[in-house]
């Protein structure tokens, strides 16, 4: 408790526990998210009331917020929560199939409710049953070195703001990717280090480097090894982040960003993870795919980029007219005022395609496939745009 405490400073300006709610409700009608560090958190604080709970618990956050909390932690569930914002991935049931026995045979009775419905709340799942592991291995607290000896992040969206304005096209984040649910094995000789300077030689403004081992043949052993061989480019840590721990744990890898995926999470842990990513110095790069999750996110404070994937990560569909169909109209009006840098996400092969999104209004393009593939990954940058976008 007492270490968690010295991480004050992190969840200090998150929303507290209300006094009203710490009287009103018994611990075990509480619904802890392990999701949500700050809840857990302040659950611990109800349970063993101490100095340092004391000084996180004293705010004045408004009533809608505080409320907003109160239905999180009692009315309802996670996957109510999210249904109600149109979130179709649900989080992992904490049990699977049930075992069953016939004589010598053991068996386990599949359903809706216990069984992945699509590639994407799959990746969620195992995702859940991995960051808990990590979790253990490497609690919150034990991260703290790791934080402080942590390269200083570094301006992600200053430097795709940068690179659009020297070139007049949009900054490039090329994806450092060796494999991917819907095209297999990419790139069999992956050398994650020559591929993160090729593509830095050949002017890309951002990496983003998958960390994810099981689908994406990545790790943050590549994101390491990228960050200290010296590339200068702001990383971003292409993850399925569904707890707020897997952020300090990116930032404490070297990683300048981070992806937040609206389809997974709902709006309150956007927020949060937005917040937590302000403290800590990561940008978050908030995605989204239909205009349901794209008018959630921009009704969300704080967020400085989206970025519109034109793959459905349910069904692995590719149609890069989202992005400009998500851009018309009022929308469009609305990410000006705010000042918020699109990034227009999958399927981008040809200079006329990244004309196409340009024209939609990107200011930023995340290619993977089209780049990672060719042997000389930063040629590769050359022939997407039809032109040589490096420094030289
Ligand atoms: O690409 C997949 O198969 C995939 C499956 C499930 C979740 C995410 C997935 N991809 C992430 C991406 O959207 C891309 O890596 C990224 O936008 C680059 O796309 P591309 O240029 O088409 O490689």
């Amino acid at each position: 408790m007492e270490a968690m405490a010295s991480l004050k400073s992190p969840f200090q300006s998150l929303p507290p526990f209300s006094s009203t709610l710490r009287t009103s409700f018994p611990p075990t009608r509480v619904y802890i998210s392990t999701r949500n560090p700050f809840l857990t958190f302040s659950v611990r604080a109800q349970m063993e009331p101490t100095e340092g709970s004391a000084a996180i618990v004293s705010s004045s956050e408004p009533v809608e917020e505080v409320l907003k909390v109160k239905e999180w932690e009692v009315g309802m569930f996670h996957n109510e929560v999210a249904a109600s914002q149109g979130i179709r991935i649900r989080r992992r049931p904490p049990t699977g199939p049930p075992l069953h026995y016939v004589g010598p045979f053991e068996f386990r009775l599949q359903n809706e409710g216990n069984t992945p419905r699509n590639i994407l709340e799959e990746i969620v799942w195992n995702k859940d049953v991995e960051v808990a592991k990590l979790k253990e291995r490497k609690p919150l607290i034990s991260l703290k070195k790791a934080l402080a000896d942590a390269p200083p992040a570094r301006d992600f969206i200053g430097a795709l703001r940068a690179a659009n304005e020297r070139t007049g096209l949009p900054g490039l984040i090329a994806e450092v990717k060796k494999a991917s649910p819907s095209r297999g094995i990419l790139r069999e000789d992956f050398d994650p280090v020559e591929i993160a300077q090729s593509y830095e030689k050949g002017g890309a403004a951002c990496l983003s480097v998958l960390t994810d081992e099981k689908y994406f043949k990545g790790s943050f052993e590549n994101l390491e090894l990228i960050r200290k061989a010296g590339v200068k480019c702001p990383l971003l840590c292409k993850e399925f982040i569904i707890d707020a721990w897997q952020l300090y744990y990116a930032r404490s890898k070297g990683a300048d960003a981070v992806l937040l995926i609206a389809s997974v999470l709902p709006d309150l842990d956007i927020k949060y993870m937005v917040k937590i990513c302000k403290l800590l110095g990561l940008t978050a790069l908030v995605e989204v795919h239909d205009e349901r999750e794209f008018d959630r996110v921009l009704g969300i404070e704080g967020i400085e980029l989206i970025g519109i994937n034109n793959r459905n990560l349910e069904t692995f569909e590719l149609d890069i007219s989202i992005t400009k169909k998500l851009l018309e109209g009022e929308r469009r009006k609305i990410v000006h005022e705010k000042n918020i840098t699109i990034v227009g996400e999958s399927g981008l092969f040809t200079p006329d395609d990244i004309a196409y999104v340009q024209e939609a209004g990107v200011k930023a393009v995340l290619v993977g496939e089209s780049i990672v593939k060719q042997s000389d990954p930063g040629k590769g940058i050359s022939n997407l745009f039809g032109k040589d976008i490096s420094h030289s």
